[in-house]
């Protein structure tokens, strides 16, 4: 049985030629970049390379505002912490209820153990930002806004370019999480006036563990981790040479203007889905939505449960639940798109990789549906819907 991977969101695989580009890094060229001697030349200009192929996907005016990182999380953090460090004086943050929680438990660490104010600013059933909500919040207190470019579960993409230019108004940063966005979207955030972007290798075919930073030349900055002058001193330890390499490789092979042809795919699977099987809807904005991804609900299923039929006929999803206290709940995405509790509990989020076929997509046609109606049968709710002789569509 062949396996079809439907999680890209989660992770992508390896690029081989990513793979193959790291492999020297890890024996011949072993040596540390900072070191002056012969063994430390390879290695440093590997590290110049890498720089300039993140930069250029990103469209950064410089190759000297990427940072290297330990991946998405920590250049999230990094750019959070910097900007409150940058200006004591202002001691407020904006962000919204969907982001990753690599922003989200940042920011409720520093109002639980600093006193930052934290403004969450909520979203419609699309996911969309409430921008009087966000506009309101805007003030010469805010130290940093940070929103995310797309959202991982219901690719929502957020007018990131009017966001930022709102904060600059008042004099605040503006930090995106591009993570979802970078390799799937095309980016010129030279153009887009962000102030710090993050990314992450693993989302675009490169390795995990290594990501990016963008930082604008001249950006108010203070490192996270401080010790040796690495990164220009704004990121200290010794650098993930095989990593960043991989994570350069894969952002010259990654093809922003060809993703846009898996939304074709993605509308097609979404069609007839929705034509197969009664009472699912599909979440996220419908005009603009990361080109991979489908969250879509079945109501009076238990998304666990169809994620483990598929799982069992060969084909990896995710949900849009996890477990907390023994229960399993909504993610805060779901709950803070409003989504009524029995569609919520049956999202499946399908996220696509720039490999994934038609054929891979047609039997997901034909494996999902039966699945859904079965489970159905078994659901008491999903009785009780048929027993109203409720119109079923
Ligand atoms: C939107 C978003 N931000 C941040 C991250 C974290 O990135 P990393 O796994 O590289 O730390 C992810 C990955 O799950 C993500 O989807
Ligand atoms: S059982 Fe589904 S997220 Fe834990």
């Amino acid at each position: 049985m062949e396996r079809i991977y439907l999680d890209a969101n989660a992770t992508t695989p390896l690029a081989p030629a990513a793979l193959a580009a790291m492999m020297p890094y890890f024996s011949e060229h072993f040596g540390n970049p900072s070191s002056q001697h012969a063994f430390g030349s390879a290695p440093a200009k590997a590290l110049r390379r890498a720089r300039g192929q993140v930069a250029a996907l990103l469209g950064a005016a410089r190759e000297d505002e990427i940072l290297f990182t330990s991946g998405g999380t920590e250049a999230n953090a990094t750019a959070i912490r910097a900007a409150l460090a940058a200006d004591p004086n202002r001691r407020e943050i904006i962000t919204s209820t969907v982001e990753h929680p690599a922003v989200l438990a940042c920011v409720d660490a520093l109002e639980r153990d600093e006193g930052v104010i934290v403004h969450r600013i909520g979203v419609d059933a699309e996911g969309r930002l409430d921008l009087d909500a966000y506009r309101a919040a805007l003030s010469e207190d805010v130290a940093l806004v940070t929103l995310m470019w797309a959202n991982n579960e219901s690719g929502t993409i957020f007018p990131i370019e009017g966001l930022a230019e709102w904060a600059h108004e008042v004099g605040a940063l503006f930090h995106t999480d591009a993570v979802q966005a970078a390799g799937k979207l095309p980016l010129d955030l030279a153009a887009a006036g962000v102030d710090m972007a993050s990314v992450s290798a693993h989302k675009i075919h490169g390795p995990k563990g290594v990501g990016a930073l963008y930082i604008r030349h001249g950006t108010r900055f203070a490192p996270l981790i401080w010790g040796g002058k690495q990164e220009r001193g704004r990121r200290a330890g010794t650098e993930n040479i095989p990593g960043i390499v991989g994570f350069g490789a894969a952002a010259e092979m990654a093809d922003p203007a060809g993703a846009a042809q898996l939304a074709a795919l993605r509308d097609h699977l979404e069609t007839e889905i929705t034509k197969a099987v009664p009472k699912v809807r599909v979440l996220g904005d419908r005009r603009d939505r990361l080109p991979n991804t489908s969250l879509m609900a079945f109501e009076f299923v238990e998304a666990e449960a169809v994620l483990m039929m598929l799982d069992r006929a060969g084909i990896a999803a995710s949900s849009g639940s996890a477990c907390s206290s023994g229960m399993i709940e909504p993610s805060h995405v779901l709950r803070a798109m409003d989504v009524p509790f029995t569609a919520a509990h049956g999202a499946i989020r399908i996220s696509l990789t720039r490999e994934t076929t038609r054929a891979q997509i047609d039997r997901v046609i034909a494996e999902l549906p039966p699945v859904v109606a079965r489970l159905r049968e078994m659901s008491p709710f999903w009785t009780q819907v048929v027993e109203q002789g409720e119109a079923v569509s």
